[in-house]
């Protein structure tokens, strides 16, 4: 990963909800960085923390301990010139559109509250930036006209309209057609190029996060467990969970039959976050564990591919 100052980071965060009842330990120490021009996926099981972590970097809520920071600098809260910078896609595209009103009127007023011109002209390119055209003919459409990639396209299109520098994709593709799915990736990797977009691309789906990104980031009930140049993780996975994660993947590239999980790749239920195992949180599902897997969390080893765990297995001498 680069050396530059990441555009939107997530420095050791840590975030407990507090029920009332009980404590969900939905966070610990994660660190992630986006970086201008870069795709990060963040991949792991439902229940992983993933869109906690999301909405960590959006400013949903405030972090327990640890930092956010865009460009350098701690947020603590956001504010409009917050949200000007930083966007979310959600997987339900409704959740970002008003439902009620054309797609003209949905991008319009993304493009007026943030301050910029918001004629025909601009709705329109935008519209074509995210490749539904004839624009004119689409800004027209209410949001239940369309077809569910068309739509999450209008939900891509407002939030460019707001011209941020990072866009955060909490599983974009997930609700569509399984026949439209890659259109939407690959317009999220264009925009990447031509906006130069810091995204963040979180999927359950470990091989679609090989096709879309430049880094992925691998979480484990919360535990950040690995992470780095894409095609490292996916080659060499150093964590056991990735190395599941990848065999339980129904990706047709893959030469199956290596790892200590192939007789019985399937993913199994993660802990509770509530009362989750101590030390490394995978270790009841590692064939590999070790007394001190059960104790302590790992500390951080990096290799010469730019690639890193947090695994007892690559411990440094
Ligand atoms: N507001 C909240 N109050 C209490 N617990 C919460 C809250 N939000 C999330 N959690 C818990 O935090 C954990 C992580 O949830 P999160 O939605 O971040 O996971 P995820 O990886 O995004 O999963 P999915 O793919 O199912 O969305 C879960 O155990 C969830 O129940």
């Amino acid at each position: 990963m680069p050396e530059e100052t990441p555009v939107l980071a997530a420095e050791n965060v840590t975030k407990h909800f507090d029920t009332g009842t009980q404590t969900v330990r939905a966070l610990e120490n994660v660190t992630l960085r986006l970086y201008r021009g870069r795709i990060a996926a963040l991949v792991g099981e439902s229940g992983s923390g993933k869109t906690t972590l999301a909405r960590l970097l959006a400013q949903f809520y405030p972090v327990t301990s640890g930092e956010i920071k865009l460009r350098g600098q701690t947020v603590s809260r956001a504010d409009k010139a917050f949200y000007g910078e930083v966007q979310l896609v959600f997987q339900d595209p409704f959740a970002s559109l008003n439902s009620l009103r054309k797609v003209e009127h949905n991008v319009r007023r993304a493009l007026k509250l943030h301050g910029h011109e918001s004629g025909d002209d601009q709705v329109h390119e935008l519209l074509g930036k995210v490749n539904l055209t004839p624009a004119a003919e689409f800004a027209r459409k209410l949001p239940h006209e369309l077809s569910g990639g068309q739509r999450q396209r209008v939900a891509i299109a407002r939030a460019l309209a707001v011209r941020p520098a990072v866009l955060l994709g909490d599983e974009p593709i997930s609700m569509l057609d399984v026949s439209i799915r890659l259109d939407v990736l690959n317009l999220l990797a264009r925009l990447r190029e031509e906006e130069g977009l810091a995204l963040l691309y979180i999927t359950h789906d470990i091989a679609s996060a090989r096709y879309l990104s430049d880094d992925i980031y691998v979480m484990y009930a919360g535990q950040m467990v690995e992470g780095g140049p894409a095609e490292s993780v996916i080659q060499e996975p150093k964590h056991p969970y990735t190395r599941l994660l990848i065999d339980s993947s129904p990706d047709p590239e893959r030469a199956g039959g290596s790892s200590a999980f192939t007789a019985t790749a399937k993913l199994g239920e993660p802990p509770s976050l509530v009362d989750p195992p101590p030390g490394c949180r995978f270790h009841p599902r590692c064939p590999f564990a070790m007394d001190k897997c059960k104790t302590d969390f790992p500390p951080r080893t990096e290799f010469s591919d730019g690639s890193w765990t947090n695994c007892w297995l690559h411990e440094e001498a």
